[in-house]
């Protein structure tokens, strides 16, 4: 049986929780062989960021290369692209491989504050890698940049949604969870057909949430690289993350990470039970 494999380009966090080890271990989840474009190694834990090194730019050029020269790529994603530098140069290289799906998680921001893309390149992903994208998943904070304004409502968010979709990014997912609504986290789809589709899960209680973006493009990445349509991709990875965030892993002694073996274990646990 062919092994389906994917990439993401994006940063590692040392505790493990977010960037690049949150998407291996979601793609281990899903039985996608995970390969991997380091832009920038941040010292980091579930207390917060204690530094930033962005890899010199030859290094991620010949990530890039290593990586789409051997690896037959089902789909790809980005995640911490850094600054423009680093946004132009990937999306210069994603150019050159327009059928392969792309996942765009437009990181600006960590969970705790600390700031993981220059304000000044939101104008470079808008321009170059927006109109190469697949999909894009924005949370709430990182759509009102897009769009420049801001978004207090449902209906602002389907607003949004055909405004990012104008901008050249066939499907747009915009993320709920810091939204207003306590009782359910809600997220609203896009679709490439001009169809849109609310996904909505209980809002769970808890500190442990670091991570989840990353999370759940990564799911929706390793869905789209075994050939699955968005829509089925975005189901998969919604209740991915409703259980990744439901069944907390007691870990760190901050904003702490999401359960990855959570999704597999209770799909495991139904076989069983059939
Ligand atoms: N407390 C919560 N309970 C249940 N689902 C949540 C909760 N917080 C976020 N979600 C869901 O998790 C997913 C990620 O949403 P969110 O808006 O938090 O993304 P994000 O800000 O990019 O995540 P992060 O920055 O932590 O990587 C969405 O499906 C959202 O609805
Ligand atoms: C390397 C890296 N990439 C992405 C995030 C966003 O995740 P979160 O918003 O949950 O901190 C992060 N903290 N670190």
């Amino acid at each position: 049986m062919r092994t389906v494999q994917a990439c993401t380009i994006a940063g590692s966090d040392s505790g493990g929780g977010a960037g690049i080890q949150a998407d291996i271990k979601t793609f281990q989840e899903r039985e996608v062989f995970g390969t991997s474009v380091i832009v920038a190694i941040t010292a980091q834990n579930t207390k917060g960021v204690n530094g930033i090194y962005p890899i010199p730019m030859q290094g991620v050029q010949e990530q890039l290369e290593a990586v789409f020269a051997d690896f037959d790529l089902g789909a790809v994603k980005t995640g911490m692209l850094v600054d423009e530098t680093y946004m132009i140069a990937v999306a210069n290289f994603l150019k050159k491989y327009p059928l392969i799906p792309l996942v765009v998680d437009p990181v600006m921001i960590a969970k705790g504050g600390a700031s993981l893309m220059a304000a000044e390149a939101m104008k470079e992903m808008k321009e170059t890698l927006v109109p190469l994208a697949t999909l894009i998943t924005p949370n709430l904070p990182e759509a009102e940049e897009l769009v420049e304004h801001t978004i207090m409502s449902e209906d602002d968010m389907v607003v949004a949604a055909y405004e990012i979709q104008k901008m050249g990014s066939c499907n747009v997912l915009i993320k709920g969870g810091h939204g207003a609504n306590q009782r359910e986290a809600k997220d609203y789809l896009l679709t490439d057909d001009g169809t849109g589709y609310w996904l909505a899960g209980p809002r769970y209680e808890t500190k442990h949430t670091h991570g989840t973006g990353c999370t759940y493009s990564a799911c929706i990445t390793a869905e789209l690289a075994k050939g699955k349509s968005v829509l089925e991709a975005v189901r998969t990875g919604k209740a991915f993350i409703d259980a990744a965030i439901k069944d907390e892993l007691k870990i760190g002694h901050g904003q702490g990470p999401t359960n990855h073996w959570a999704f597999g274990r209770k799909e495991r646990a139904n076989d069983e039970k059939n």
